[in-house]
């Protein structure tokens, strides 16, 4: 379709404050941005979308999701997940390959590729396993799941315990130009526990998941980054010590990147409300010094992007309680919000700052064509209201997971309308 978006607010990083534009969408991209000052452009033969006093922004980007089909459809499908990915402004989202089956061999993801293609509502960019299963015994075929459509290699939800196997998975993913993706997590530390080793946990007499059990791995894969020289991204960055080694890391011109989500750049374990699992997830939430070390990382640019690891479960595995309940928070439809009313409404980050984080970094960091608002780039698009305050209601979200900690918040920066490749894919009732 051939449209114009009218009067938006456009961020300019120049100013650091939004202007308004007009923006023209022809064959799927951004044909024009006009300035308004100008006056309303002759709007004849196209559509138009009034954006006045809305942000438009480009489409929010988010590197780690998790979709469940094939296999857990009862979680999320690749329909719903994209639905719900669209509802929080998201234009494209990377899955993990934690479906059953393991998204480990070429036709798992051609299959993912195919459903999304046929839903037809954001982009979906599939990861494929490091292991066979996942289980960390034998690496996957990467030049064949490459070929066939993968992005990069993770183990998400599991750890890669064998430093061996990491190393050869990372020798191989370099000779590729291929990232490689870690859940940083060491088994051997990791011991049944719900919830992070602190003041929750002590308090209701709970063994806690230790801050070094993340951090081990982290260490270790960036001197398996640096000998190897593979692109590594380190998954969902959670306590004080990784946010350290990857600072160090950088300095020393390592191939590392590192992603954070927006529950752990919020809540930490002390406002955990008691034994309720939509306070549980993987990692989990850390003690208040590990919250303010995150936030100071994203902010220095140590951990370059926000991902929301939507990690939709069923109402019955969510009720089983925290000790029994699987890990994994739905995020899709909160993030933005969440950020801009914790992050911007408050005067700590720019608006720019945020939607960088959620927009070109993620692009830059991926090698994506999309995360920028100029012509000639996808016309990838979110519109958002800013000014309007409402309260999150899990019942209402387009995903199938209601389990978030985030029900009652009181938020700002809600998505309006998001279209993708020009067409409008999703809008608020
Ligand atoms: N983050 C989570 O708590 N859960 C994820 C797995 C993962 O991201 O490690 C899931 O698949 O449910
Ligand atoms: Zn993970
Ligand atoms: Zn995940």
């Amino acid at each position: 379709m051939a449209a114009w978006i009218l009067n938006g607010l456009v961020w300019n990083e120049a100013t650091g404050e939004t202007e308004t534009k007009h923006i023209r969408i022809a064959d799927g991209v951004i044909a024009e941005i006009a300035d308004a000052s100008a006056g309303l452009p002759d709007t004849q033969g196209h559509d138009t979308i009034d954006a006045q006093g809305k942000l438009v922004s480009a489409g929010f980007i988010d590197m780690h999701v998790h979709l469940r089909e094939p296999g857990f459809e009862y979680k999320e499908d690749i329909a719903s997940g994209a639905r719900s990915a669209a509802a929080g402004g998201f234009t494209t989202i990377a899955c993990m390959p934690n479906t059953r089956p393991v998204t480990d061999t070429p036709d798992t993801v051609r299959f993912i590729l195919d459903k999304a293609a046929t839903a037809g509502i954001v982009n979906v960019l599939p990861y494929a396993a490091i292991t066979k299963n996942e289980l960390g015994r034998e690496l996957t075929d990467f030049a064949a799941l490459k070929e066939a459509g993968a992005i990069g290699f993770t183990d998400d939800g599991v750890g890669v315990q064998n430093a061996q196997m990491m190393k050869d998975a990372m020798k191989l993913a370099a000779s590729m130009g291929m990232p490689v993706i870690a859940h940083c997590e060491d088994d051997s530390l990791v011991v049944g526990a719900a919830v992070t080793e602190g003041k929750f946990a002590a308090a209701n007499g709970l063994k806690g998941i230790p801050n070094e059990s993340e951090a081990i791995h982290v260490g270790r894969d960036i001197l398996l980054a640096e000998a190897t020289g593979v692109h590594y991204h380190v998954c969902h960055v959670s306590t004080e010590q990784s946010v350290r080694l990857i600072r160090h890391a950088k300095q020393f011109g390592i191939n590392v990147t590192a992603e954070v989500c927006p529950h752990h750049l919020v809540l930490s374990d002390e406002d955990i409300p008691g034994m309720d699992a939509n306070w549980k997830m993987n990692p989990p939430l850390r003690s208040p010094r590990d919250v303010q070390a995150v936030i100071e990382g994203l902010e220095d640019g140590t951990i370059d992007i926000v991902v929301t690891d939507h990690a939709p479960h069923s109402a019955e595995e969510k009720a089983r309680g925290m000790q029994l309940a699987p890990f994994g928070i739905v995020g899709f439809e909160t993030a933005f919000p969440l950020l801009y009313t914790e992050f911007v409404r408050t005067g700590k980050w720019t608006l720019g700052f945020l939607l960088r984080r959620m927009t070109s970094d993620p692009a830059r960091v991926f090698g994506l064509a999309s995360g920028v608002l100029k012509a000639g780039a996808p016309a990838d698009i979110t519109i958002v209201d800013l000014e309007r305050e409402r309260e999150v209601d899990p019942e209402t979200f387009a995903s199938k997971g209601k389990n978030t900690p985030f029900g009652g918040w009181k938020l700002y920066g809600w998505p309006e309308t998001t279209l993708v490749g020009g067409k409008i894919v999703w809008t608020a009732r």
